[in-house]
């Protein structure tokens, strides 16, 4: 008979509420296999706004890969807060490591991504794929954040599990990736739909199994 063993998670929250050093969480929505979840009350309304205002005048049109290409798999324009004296940045990111469960040297910073109407970033997967060797220091796992409310469009959607997720001012998606079966990372694949309405504020925090930082 075939048995499904099932794989672990580093996700291990119990019950409906995240409880941060500073913040509960909510945990709205989760599948499992792989571990996704909808998170609810992550940022403060006044963190959402700050994390804006520090990034707004450093915007880049985004790049992707590891030739750092400008591409229209990713039309929108992001930055990397640098970790600087801003005790908002500070704290979110030390919030964010809690609700990952990993220590905050392991995420790669705070990355901020602005998409004007018509802007999107097309499907792909956050993990880098080498044909022929291991990668040494891997992503396993993302926190992508809504900074504000988008009238219209600009979903998170998971194409290989009907899953699209309405960017929410302060709510997160969280997703993983480090699994033995690599179908199950595969269904990871993700991408952020055009914005029709408005525009898009997105902070994403990925995280490497070993310290990065
Ligand atoms: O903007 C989104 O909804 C997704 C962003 C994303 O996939 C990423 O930053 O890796
Ligand atoms: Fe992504």
């Amino acid at each position: 008979m075939a048995m499904h063993v099932k794989e672990a998670s580093i996700f291990n929250h119990e019950g409906n509420t995240i409880k941060t050093e500073d913040r509960e969480i909510d945990i709205i929505t989760k599948i499992e296999e792989p571990c996704i979840a909808v998170l609810g009350n992550v940022l403060s309304t006044e963190e959402c706004d700050e994390l804006i205002r520090l990034s707004k005048d450093n915007m880049n049109r985004s790049k992707i890969g590891s030739h750092r290409e400008v591409s229209n798999i990713r039309t929108s324009s992001g930055t990397f807060l640098p970790e600087m004296d801003s005790d908002v940045v500070t704290r979110v990111e030390k919030r964010v490591a809690q609700i990952m469960n990993v220590p905050v040297e392991n995420g790669e910073g705070l990355h901020i991504l602005n998409y004007k109407v018509g802007q999107e970033y097309k499907a792909h997967l956050d993990y880098f794929t080498s044909a022929n060797r291991t990668v040494k220091n891997p992503r396993i796992s993302t926190l992508v954040m809504y900074l504000n409310d988008v009238e219209e469009g600009g979903e998170t959607y998971f194409p290989h599990l009907n899953l699209s997720v309405a960017p929410k001012k302060g709510m997160a998606v969280y997703f993983e990736y480090f699994y033995q079966d690599p179908s199950l990372n595969e269904l990871t694949l993700h991408g952020g739909s055009p914005v029709i309405v408005g525009e898009k504020w997105a902070a994403t925090q990925w995280v490497r199994r070993q310290q990065y930082r």
